[in-house]
């Protein structure tokens, strides 16, 4: 379903329907829509956003696939799709840092560590991640000190590096949201 889902943002990304056919498609999602109003689930029932469902069960984030991870580093990859395309063949500035917060959060999170959150996460931006390539992603744990997990992040078109980050996540308190 979710893939059904993403590559229909793609569709409307690429597509220039008439003022008709939208008016058709909005009532078409409106009908959708409302079929699961009487789904509505609380959050800890929900697929959305699981990790443990194919695609994490989202739309938000690109599909990230993993290629090889221990409790140190993790080697995936990804493809910016037409829906993240932000001008000019290139992927908005925003779902790169996007990308990096659910990589290395999860790296962070990786390991049988407890659960953290992201208290800063730096981005350069060194080219344009092109819509539709397919991007190498690699992070590592740099240190760990206490609560606090440092973690880096890189991103790569063949050898060109598209952007690297570095961000601090700093392990919950127990019951701390
Ligand atoms: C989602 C995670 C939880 C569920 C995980 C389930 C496992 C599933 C696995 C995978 C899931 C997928 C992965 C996705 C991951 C995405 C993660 C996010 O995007 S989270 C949303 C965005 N982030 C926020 O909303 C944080 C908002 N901020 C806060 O809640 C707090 O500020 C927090 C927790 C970050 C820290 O607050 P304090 O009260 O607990 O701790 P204090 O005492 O302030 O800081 C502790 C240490 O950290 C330093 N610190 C804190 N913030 C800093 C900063 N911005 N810069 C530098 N140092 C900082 C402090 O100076 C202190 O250092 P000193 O111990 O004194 O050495």
């Amino acid at each position: 379903m979710i893939e059904s889902l993403r590559s229909f943002l793609d569709r409307v990304a690429g597509a220039r329907p008439t003022a008709e056919e939208s008016a058709e498609l909005a009532a078409t999602l409106d009908r959708l829509s409302a079929g699961l109003a009487d789904r509505q689930v609380s959050e800890r029932e929900r697929l959305f956003a699981r990790l443990s469902v194919q695609g994490r069960g989202q739309s938000l984030t690109p599909q990230l696939f993993i290629d090889e991870q221990d409790a140190q580093s993790v080697t995936g990859h990804v493809t910016f799709r037409p829906y993240f395309v932000g001008g000019n063949g290139a992927a908005h500035g925003g779902t790169i840092p996007l990308l990096f917060d659910e990589a290395l959060g999860r790296l962070a999170n990786a390991g049988g560590r407890r659960a953290s959150r992201t208290a800063y996460l730096t981005v350069n931006f060194r080219s344009i991640a092109r819509i539709g390539n397919r991007l190498t992603l690699t992070a590592r744990h740099v240190k760990e000190d206490g609560r606090k997990r440092v973690i880096s992040g890189e991103l790569r078109d063949g050898d060109l590096l598209v952007a690297d980050a570095e961000g601090l996540f700093v392990e919950l308190r127990p019951g701390q949201p």
